[in-house]
């Protein structure tokens, strides 16, 4: 354990805070296992306690003293109690207090630079074309969170906010670094309230928790936490991922201790549980000596993980290929209308408008995931139905409120196909010379990251590619008679494997 660590898990032991020392440390992993990161010390059952965090030392605007210092009054006049900027402030002012903030030492260890593309020059960001990353990084959101609630805050109280200071602690690129920690690092604390008897199953704790209650011989009172990658509190974060309900601000934590786990998908072995007044890291799996300690992010696609955490999972994939098993392609319900446009030149510009308002108002998806599964998100074949509804069978299916039926025939494939090959044509470099480019030694880590998002996501492309094909030919081998068929491929048309 380096000096650094050393400080910090005696502050946290400290401040109340208790960690099994005979049972893990904080060590450094080579890069690409996450840094720095936890090892187990010895052979470990499932539903072993690796440490304990009082629910006062997580950093948050319910735990840190500026939201009363400023006055809450104020807090909520300048927009601070809405998204991250409470919280974003509250640890630039706890970070200008030095060693007097209850958090000095957590906030010496957290990292102050970042390979998340939020930090990429113009070049870098480039390599992603293609992916939805460069849609989702939210460079504006911020700038305009900055100027418009930060920086008035900052101007309303020179002595909260010493304009000496306002350089070291309280910038622009200070911002920046502050959000990326709690994009990186956060935990949605949201449930971390006091069960109540007849409360509903969401917050019933799993299996493992139970067990790990039951070891401690600890009334079961726990529930598992929102993971980071779960976090669901920023509200430039909630638009771009369509998140279902804002969640309180103040519910958004550092979590310190918690924040030191790496992950990687589908080796989780802890997880964060919650009693009343602490959290408890418990191990959800035995691990044995030696072995890293693996909290969860939910087990995102490459391009989330590059977006939020900076790195990207690159493992042996069940097809023999390397990547990350969880990624996805977004389609866009834009591209498709795009391609029924192209398909159907005749159509009138007002019948795509008319017909995705009433799709978005029934509640459909406006992009649509694909998967290293190869499987259709059987909703794309209703849109591209609806599309292609004659007039009146449109005014039908409104009339009654009911959406097509997601059939997908040779004409609905062949859009889909169309669809697919345009999200191809996104990407400005091929598989090929994507692999041709992993095979270098001397490839930079954001450009090496940028091509393990963007290969993934072409190779998923592909393998759906020729599903629809194989699937358009014997969708005409069906129906020999359909305006599309190609007559020599409906002969020989494969069966459908849907
Ligand atoms: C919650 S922190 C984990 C602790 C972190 N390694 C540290 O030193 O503070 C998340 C960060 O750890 C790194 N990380 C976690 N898992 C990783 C992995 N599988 N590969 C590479 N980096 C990883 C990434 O930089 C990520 O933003």
């Amino acid at each position: 354990m380096g000096d650094d660590c050393q400080a910090f898990v005696k502050w946290f032991q400290n401040k109340g805070g208790t960690v099994d020392l005979t049972s893990m440390e904080l060590t450094y992993f080579p890069a690409s296992e996450g840094g720095r990161g936890a090892v187990a010390l010895k052979d470990l059952e499932e539903g072993h306690i690796l440490f304990s965090i009082p629910r006062e030392v997580t950093m948050s605007t319910r735990t840190s003293s500026l939201p009363s210092l400023f006055g809450m009054e104020n807090w909520h006049r300048f927009g601070l109690d809405e998204g991250w900027s409470g919280l974003i402030l509250s640890m630039m002012w706890e970070t200008a207090q030095g060693p007097k903030s209850k958090w000095a030492e957590y906030l010496h260890v957290l990292p102050t630079s970042f390979d998340t593309p939020m930090f990429w020059d113009d070049k870098d960001l480039e390599e992603l074309r293609g992916t939805s990353i460069i849609q989702k990084l939210g460079k504006e959101d911020a700038e305009k969170d900055y100027q418009s609630k930060l920086k008035p805050a900052l101007e309303s109280r020179p002595d909260l906010f010493p304009p000496a200071g306002s350089e070291t602690y309280y910038s622009y690129k200070i911002y920046h670094v502050m959000g990326s920690r709690i994009l990186s690092r956060s935990f949605n604390t949201e449930k971390w309230q006091r069960r109540e008897e007849g409360e509903g199953e969401e917050l019933q704790g799993d299996t493992s928790m139970g067990s790990a209650m039951d070891i401690d011989e600890h009334e079961v009172k726990g529930s598992e936490l929102h993971s980071q990658s779960r976090r669901e509190s920023e509200s430039s974060d909630e638009e771009e991922d369509g998140d279902d309900e804002p969640s309180d601000p103040s519910d958004t934590a550092m979590v310190p201790m918690a924040d030191m786990l790496n992950a990687r998908y589908e080796h989780a072995n802890a997880s964060l549980f919650y009693e009343e007044n602490v959290l408890n890291m418990v191990t959800t799996q035995p691990i044995k000596a030696g072995d890293q300690i693996w909290n969860t992010y939910s087990d995102l696609p490459n391009s989330e993980l590059l977006r939020r955490y900076g790195h990207v999972d690159w493992l042996p994939l069940e097809n023999g290929e390397q990547g990350n098993p969880g990624d996805v392609v977004e389609i866009p319900a834009t591209v498709v209308v795009d391609a029924v446009k192209e398909i159907h030149t005749t159509m009138a510009e007002d019948r795509f408008t008319q017909r995705i308002d009433w799709w978005l108002e029934e509640g459909g998806d406006d992009i649509f995931d694909f998967g290293w599964e190869v499987e259709y998100p059987e909703a794309v074949f209703s849109l591209i139905r609806l599309l292609l509804l004659s007039d009146s069978e449109w005014e039908k299916a409104r009339e009654k409120s009911k959406l097509p039926k997601p059939k997908p025939d040779a004409e609905v494939l062949t859009v889909l196909q169309n669809a697919l090959t345009r999200r191809l044509d996104e990407y400005s470099t091929s598989i090929k010379d994507d692999e041709s480019l992993l095979q270098r030694d001397d490839l930079r880590l954001n450009l090496r990251n940028a091509v393990i998002v963007r290969l993934g996501e072409k190779k998923i492309l592909d393998a759906i590619l020729a599903k629809v094909g194989t699937d358009i030919a014997a969708a005409y081998g069906k129906r020999p008679k359909r305006k599309l068929e190609p007559q020599s491929e409906a002969k020989g048309g494969k069966k459908s494997r849907r």
